[in-house]
């Protein structure tokens, strides 16, 4: 991936000067280039993540030449990750190792990187507010520079990268499959006045599995001890309740609850 920051790096400087026109705030640099958009919530964002999604990618001449082929190449790594991942997940669940890929949770693929220019006044925003991500799995790249935090025994933690290590997040769609055995985990990015920093987030399960499969606790799961905690949905139904809703702390999970 540094080929692909590097190459990048052009457009992304050229980012960081337009930001210059918007008060403090970060910018979401989405692999798909468009226009800048300020969002309410102190965000700005390029078009729309699902514009580089699996299983309906766009054709190659729809995303920037500069990193075209980079991010055809990490989405085809990042499936293969995906089968490992997901097969893991299965038999921490004490669930046969393909029970998750045959779900298709490793099906939908979103990759979106995220531009974070140096900021001057970093207290006055925020990166990516506070959320948790809405699909299965999310496996997340980060630079050396550092922002993300999560939320946990009631207090935000540092999350500093490794290098060479790869974050991978639990979602609200597998939360809800996995009948809580797995919880989605909250965070947020901080910007920082060093920078930019640069982040590619890879979403299995995003809304471009279009599929009109019922997603609902899996029910190898269960138990008279353990019944269903949610209603099932579909995970496009699940994208668009969510986005109706907007980014914040509260997960359409609850609205969700038997
Ligand atoms: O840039 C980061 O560290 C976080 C990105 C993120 O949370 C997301 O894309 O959902
Ligand atoms: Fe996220």
């Amino acid at each position: 991936m540094s080929e692909f920051f590097w190459i990048c790096n052009f457009i992304l400087e050229a980012l960081a000067f337009l930001s210059k026109f918007f008060s403090s705030f970060s910018v979401r640099f989405l692999v798909s280039l468009g226009f800048v958009l300020p969002l309410p919530g102190g965000e700005a964002r390029l078009l729309d993540p699902a514009e580089a999604a699996l299983p309906d990618p766009p054709a190659p001449e729809q995303l920037p030449a500069c990193c075209r082929g980079i991010v055809m190449d990490y989405s085809a790594e990042m499936l293969k990750l995906g089968d490992l991942l997901f097969g893991l997940f299965s038999e921490a669940l004490g669930l046969d190792p393909a029970h998750l890929k045959e779900m298709g949770c490793s099906e939908g693929l979103g990759i979106a990187s995220h531009y974070y220019p140096a900021c001057p006044q970093p207290d006055l925003t925020l990166g990516i507010a506070r959320h948790s991500d809405l699909g299965f799995v999310t496996v997340l790249l980060q630079d050396h520079v550092g922002g993300l935090q999560v939320f946990r025994r009631d207090r935000w933690v540092d999350f500093p990268p490794t290098p060479g290590a790869l974050v991978v997040n639990v979602g609200d769609m597998f939360q809800l499959i996995s009948n809580d055995k797995f919880k989605s985990v909250e965070h947020r990015a901080l910007v920082r006045s060093v920078g930019p920093r640069v982040s590619v987030a890879a979403f299995f399960g995003n809304e471009g599995l279009s599929t009109s499969r019922i997603y609902e606790p899996i029910k190898e799961l269960l138990s008279e001890d353990d019944p269903p905690k949610y209603h099932g949905i579909t995970v496009r139904d699940f994208f668009f309740r969510s986005f109706q809703k907007g980014i914040d702390s509260s997960s359409i999970l609850s609205r969700l609850k038997r």
